[in-house]
């Protein structure tokens, strides 16, 4: 399975394209209309959300309700574009460049200047509409898809928030998948601990008050994945790898972990590993879940933990960034109209999608994967196998 996307934030629409789904897969288009307005939810998004209503139009790949086998194509429209067209619009003329409002002033924390660089571009708008998370859109649309694979050979899988600001949500003992589900579902800050709630929208407000910006942690949580998915034998097959290199991928993400992460650094190996144990109705499993569900580059049948960083969004509103505008070399304060002030929220849906789809990847590596039935009877045959083994 692979994705491309296409598509600038205030142009006409964005394009998904999926390569690799399995053929005769039952799938609903407002499922993927459902994954799309929640990353458009969350508490701290500015004004723009409030202009787009993100719904997909299949365009290919899929009829009466039903993957094809062959690429699925999926849009969505910008409707902020209709403000946008003569900017975004068709328009070689050199003397519009005016109405163009060509951007000589790069942003901080952007791609704007490094992007400029590289290809050339005088007019940075050429640069900041591509690499604008507006994108995650189209991300999310295939990850999506690949949700609803992974639902229906029983693998589930939940993003949520972590931490925002400092405030860190408390670890709940015990919650069920869909505890987590709908906790994180009906909380405007998507987070499972209800007393950090609070405190995360303070945070947000407080920071929006002060036209500042707050950066956090979210947290992917899968149920269902067997043991030995992934591989030990090259470093790009290695399933923790990939999910790194995915979940970093994301427009301000700067670090991912699993399980205990970073803390793992701190304590002594007894207290690290996760001991394995053998019994008639699981089978093999750990007594512990520390290293979040990866040995050795492959899952270990424990509910996988993966958690991203995403810094602060970069783009301040009362409190604009030193920069050097590239045509005069003059400094500059990087001032804005409308920014959003936390979009981690938002992110915990993106990298809930991201997640997925590496992981639906790489079980369609792993096992027959043309059609549906065949993938599904192929993993059934294969949990009994390792349960057995
Ligand atoms: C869901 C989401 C929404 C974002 N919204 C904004 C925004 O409104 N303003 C902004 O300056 N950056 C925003 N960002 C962050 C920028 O896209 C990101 O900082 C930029 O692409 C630079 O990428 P890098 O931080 O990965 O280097 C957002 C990121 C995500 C994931
Ligand atoms: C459009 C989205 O996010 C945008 C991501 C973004 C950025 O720089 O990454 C900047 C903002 O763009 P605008 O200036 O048009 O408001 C966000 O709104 C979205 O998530 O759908």
């Amino acid at each position: 399975m692979r994705y491309l996307t296409a598509g600038e934030s205030h142009g006409k629409q964005l394009t998904t394209i999926i390569e690799g789904i399995p053929a005769r897969m039952p799938i609903v288009q407002d499922d993927i209309n459902q994954s799309l307005l929640r990353r458009q939810g969350g508490y701290g998004r500015g004004k723009r959300q409030q202009i787009e209503k993100d719904l997909v139009e299949i365009t290919g790949g899929i009829r009466h309700g039903y993957t094809l086998g062959s690429p699925i194509s999926l849009v969505i429209n910008n409707d902020d574009f209709k403000h946008w067209t003569d900017i975004m619009g068709e328009d070689p003329l050199e003397e519009n460049a005016k109405i163009r409002r060509v951007v000589s002033n790069p942003r901080p924390g952007h791609a704007d200047l490094n992007g400029a660089l590289k290809y050339g571009h005088r007019d940075m708008r050429n640069v900041l509409e591509r690499s604008s998370a507006r994108e995650t859109a189209a991300r999310v649309a295939a990850g999506a898809v690949a949700k609803t694979l992974l639902k229906q050979l029983g693998i589930e899988v939940a993003g949520y928030v972590k931490e925002i600001g400092g405030i860190r949500a408390q670890e709940i003992e015990g919650l069920t998948m869909d505890e987590r589900i709908s906790r994180s579902q009906n909380s405007p800050v998507m987070v499972l601990d209800k007393d950090a709630e609070q405190q995360m929208i303070q945070e947000i407000d407080k920071a929006k008050n002060e036209g500042d910006t707050l950066g956090g942690v979210c947290e992917v949580y899968v149920e269902g994945m067997p043991a030995g998915v992934g591989s030990y034998v090259h470093y790009d097959r290695k399933l923790d790898a990939r999910l790194a290199s995915a979940v970093v991928s994301i427009n301000a993400f700067k670090g991912v972990e699993f399980g205990i992460g970073f803390d793992a650094a701190k304590m002594p190996g007894s207290d690290v590993h996760d001991e394995i144990a053998w019994n008639e109705s699981k089978g093999y499993h750990r007594t512990s879940n520390r290293l979040g569900g990866f040995e050795g580059g492959m899952t270990s049948g424990m509910p996988l933990v993966i958690r991203g960083v995403m810094k602060p969004i970069p783009t301040l509103m009362k409190r604009p960034l030193q920069s050097v505008n590239i045509e005069t070399k003059e400094a500059f304060k990087a001032t804005v109209e409308r920014s959003d002030p936390c979009a981690v929220p938002a992110a915990s849906v993106v990298m809930e999608h991201v997640v997925a789809f590496e992981l639906a990847k790489a079980i369609t590596e792993q096992f027959p994967s043309d059609q549906f039935s065949n993938l599904k009877k192929a993993i059934d045959e294969y949990r009994e196998e390792i349960r057995c083994f």
